[in-house]
């Protein structure tokens, strides 16, 4: 089974452009195409959260707000001819990959994957002529997976549960009902788009706490066709779809493990849903608020290698400078000029009213405040130091090892979690010593003094991998000590992050003063570079102008270390 991606390119979609033959050619046309739409749909998010922010101030209901932005987005790319894939077609579209996730509906509609705003059945052509070009799979009708590729969806109108319809009724043999029919008797293929929702505890916009997002599943054939009385006692149409043979194959049930659609009816018919397994429920025992549970395909029996977790960081014996001169603030520290905290930011506050990070920000440090202030725990100034609020989990990755993922959305902007470890000084221990690659030390600042080393205890930080076009970035943050050079290292979320989509950081932002090992990049970004440096990885310290060489699984690296 494959898994769901956040919408990028494959690795093995990476094509340079001399010398290049046919089939490069095609992979070369299949990164030009993915990219624009890509690009269509980097532009509707940006503007659509834009008109957000703008609309949410004047909108006490978000989720008015939320759906207009994205109305809005939507009609001015049409209006620029931003949208990519225009015009309806039958079977592929350009640029989109079975697996591929969206985060809203509108976005099916900038790239072309299916053009209805509300109709869960887009067509072509009028009436006897027309056929299906795409259905989008929701939990409003009786839809049911009976098993991966076959799938038994009800057809469209007389269900009350779509808001404008006024009582049941007869479904009629017209519009995208026709269509699908039309669709049988030609062996036309349909694309499948499959809506996954996921119990949403921050999201505050979205009603009933849910949000929704969307999995393009491939092409699928219309196989028959019943009419039979549906839940509300009317006659409805239940077209048996069955995934075309040279399709990839479905998305992960992980990444549907909460659809309403997937979940609740397969549980009720006893199906086993079970392509990924949960291995360990809570791999911090309990440590930290929410439990983070450890997911693999069933055919994957390890588990992460053990090590002890961690919430907080733990420091070698040394007299780190304590944070003085708290603020006097009585309650909340709203105010900028009072408070000595919000002095330190450079006089703005780090973070909004949402608890989400305020960018451009005016100090290279977040000043939060910690325990020597006389502010209460609620205030807005203290939001890294507060742990996870979003369920994460750990998952195998297909060429990465172990990553992370979010089980719910993450609005951009918001705190996610901390890299913790131990804090270690690389300095003190003797050149030459035990040669040793490591895959979980991060630098912790330009001083290069010292660095987390999560290898044997550490959080879930360590499990998250790097891109080369990440959605979390790292900010240096300050709240119980005054040692510049080891600060909090906290990752918050760059853009929105839909549920289900791994989270990554760029390695090479933690600014290091040397390099000694690369690695071949997995990330499968179009911006991929091809390569991520591990950094002070090694149990060993080089003193600064040497150059190092080290034989590590038959690649041999001579990298100049830079004072
Ligand atoms: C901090 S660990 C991340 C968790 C790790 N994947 C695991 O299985 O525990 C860093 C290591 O993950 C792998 N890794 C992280 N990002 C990668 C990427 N984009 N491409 C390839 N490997 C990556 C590399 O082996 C790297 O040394």
């Amino acid at each position: 089974m494959q898994s769901s991606k956040s919408f990028g390119r494959k690795r093995e979609e990476w094509s340079y452009t001399k010398n290049l033959s046919s089939s490069d050619k095609i992979s070369s046309d299949t990164v030009l195409k993915r990219r624009k739409v890509n690009k269509a749909l980097t532009i509707f998010r940006d503007l659509s959260h834009k008109l957000y922010c703008e609309y949410k101030s004047n909108q006490p209901v978000k989720l008015k707000a939320k759906l207009r932005a994205l109305a809005e987005a939507t009609r001015f790319m049409k209006a620029k001819r931003q949208w990519e894939n225009t015009g309806k077609r039958l079977g592929h579209v350009d640029g989109i990959e079975v697996g591929d996730q969206f985060q809203y509906r509108a976005e099916l509609i900038v790239i072309g994957l299916h053009q209805q705003h509300c109709c869960g059945i887009d067509y072509l052509g009028k009436g006897e002529n027309s056929l299906a070009t795409s259905i989008v799979v929701t939990h409003r009708y009786a839809n049911v997976m009976k098993s991966s590729g076959c799938l038994l969806y009800e057809g469209h109108g007389g269900n009350p549960n779509i808001r404008d319809s006024v009582a049941p009724h007869d479904q009629k043999l017209a519009r995208g009902n026709l269509a699908l029919w039309n669709s049988m008797n030609a062996g036309s293929p349909v694309r499948v788009i499959l809506q996954v929702s996921e119990k949403c505890e921050v999201m505050e916009e979205l009603s009933n706490n849910v949000s929704y997002s969307y999995i393009y599943d491939g092409l699928y054939f219309v196989d028959n066709v019943t009419r039979v009385r549906g839940q509300f006692g009317k006659l409805v149409f239940k077209f048996v779809l069955k995934k075309m043979s040279n399709q990839p194959a479905s998305v992960s049930p992980g990444d549907v493990m909460e659809s309403k659609t997937f979940v609740k009816r397969q549980k009720s018919k006893g199906l086993v849903l079970s392509k990924e397994v949960v291995r360990i429920n809570d791999i911090s025992e309990g440590k930290e608020k929410l439990p983070i549970r450890v997911v693999t395909p069933v055919s994957y029996v390890e588990i992460p290698k053990p090590f002890g977790y961690l919430v907080n960081m733990t420091y070698p014996k040394m007299n780190r400078s304590m944070l003085g001169g708290g603020c006097n603030c009585a309650n909340a520290c709203v105010d900028c000029l009072e408070c000595v905290c919000i002095a330190k930011n450079g006089g703005t506050l780090a973070y909004d009213g949402n608890r989400k990070l305020v960018s451009p920000m005016k100090s290279s440090f977040i000043y939060e405040c910690g325990s020597s202030c006389l502010c209460s725990s609620s205030c807005i100034n203290r939001v890294s130091q507060s742990g996870i609020h979003f369920q994460l989990e750990i998952f195998k990755t297909k060429s990465k090892g172990w990553g992370v993922r979010t089980r719910s959305f993450i609005p951009s902007g918001s705190f996610v979690c901390e890299l913790i470890g131990e804090v270690v000084h690389l300095n003190n221990q003797k050149v030459g010593s035990n040669l040793h690659v490591d895959d979980y030390i991060i630098n912790i600042g330009a001083s290069g003094k010292g660095c987390i080393d999560a290898t044997r205890h550490g959080n879930i930080g360590r499990f998250i991998n790097h891109s080369c076009s990440p959605n979390l970035c790292v900010k240096d943050v300050m709240y119980d000590h005054s040692d510049k050079s080891l600060p909090h290292k906290m990752l918050f979320a760059t853009k929105d992050i839909p549920a289900g989509r791994e989270l990554s950081y760029d390695y090479n932002c933690c600014k290091v003063n040397f390099k000694v090992l690369s690695k071949i990049c997995y990330c499968g970004s179009l911006e991929c570079n091809g390569q991520i440096y591990i950094e002070a990885t090694l149990k060993t310290y080089c003193k600064s102008g040497m150059t190092m060489g080290i034989h590590w699984k038959s690649i041999i690296v001579f990298i100049p270390i830079v004072a």
